[in-house]
């Protein structure tokens, strides 16, 4: 974020100059404004792959209603763009029935980790499924297992969770399984069976690595939680600073719980 508000000052250094019209400048008076007015503009411009002939481009628009939709992994519309009169017309399609009431969400931006939804949006989740964790690969899990205790189906790019396979209410795979499925040091060789021991061990090293993550925060999500609720008038930008760093935590511990789930179900 600092990275990108150098950006912005860097800009304005480089533009504002004595010639710049004057209503320009009354916008964007002095830096400051002009990084809060930078951020707000991308906080609410939607980024859509544009295809014109056959260059493909990211565009980042600014787009009205659509930018009163919040950001969801699993979102109930997506936003559609054609050609008229010489110009873009966007439309917001459903992607399934919408009940009165029910808010409608679309993904801002597919495959990037939350550290991008921060910078642009300033929220992050807890639950991103492009999200990942860097572990070492030194202890492996068999992927086929894995994937088929959770009901993950698809290929490592478009892995999701499979619900028909799954059990009426089982809601326990969200975005973090599907991460963990994506980003485990796995191992997967044809018919080999498991050998239970090698595994269980593969498990605990992977959990460990996980609570040595989790041990280098200066809190733990207990205490971020405990933290969000004790200062019910903390500023934005400090709410949003601890809600990050707690998602991250709650992320590695869903893994942990995850290979619990994965030793107890696949192993006896
Ligand atoms: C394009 S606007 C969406 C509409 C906005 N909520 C409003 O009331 O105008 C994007 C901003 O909404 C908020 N937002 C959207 N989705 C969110 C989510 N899933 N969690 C937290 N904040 C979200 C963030 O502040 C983001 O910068």
């Amino acid at each position: 974020m600092k990275n990108q508000q150098l950006r912005a000052l860097e800009f304005w250094e480089k533009n504002w100059h004595s010639g710049v019209p004057l209503k320009i400048k009354r916008l964007a008076r002095d830096p400051e404004r002009f990084i809060w007015a930078v951020s707000i503009a991308q906080s609410r411009c939607i980024n859509m792959q544009v295809r014109i002939g056959a260059l493909v481009q990211d565009a980042n628009m600014l787009i009205p209603y659509a930018d009163m939709l919040n950001h969801s992994f699993q979102p109930n519309c997506f936003l559609h763009w054609r050609f008229k009169d010489r110009m873009v017309e966007v439309m917001i399609n459903a992607g399934q029935r919408i009940r009165k009431g029910e808010e409608m969400t679309i993904n801002y931006m597919n495959g990037q980790q939350n550290q991008m939804l921060m910078q642009r949006y300033g929220f992050s989740s807890s639950v991103n499924p492009w999200d990942s964790i860097p572990f070492s690969g030194n202890a492996h899990v068999h992927l086929d297992s894995f994937l088929s205790v959770f009901n993950i189906s698809g290929l490592p790019g478009e892995y999701y969770h499979n619900s028909q396979l799954a059990d009426k209410g089982d809601n326990f795979v969200d975005g973090a399984v599907i991460t963990a499925a994506r980003t485990l040091p796995t191992w997967s060789d044809g018919d080999v069976p498991l050998i239970p021991s090698m595994e269980r061990k593969a498990v605990k090293e992977l959990q460990e690595e996980c609570q040595q993550m989790l041990a280098q925060f200066p809190t733990t999500s207990a205490q971020d939680q405990k933290l969000l609720e004790s200062m019910p008038e903390a500023r934005r930008t400090l709410e949003t600073a601890i809600k990050y760093r707690l998602h991250r935590k709650l992320f590695i511990e869903k893994v942990i719980e995850a290979l619990d789930i994965y030793q107890e179900r696949i192993l006896f």
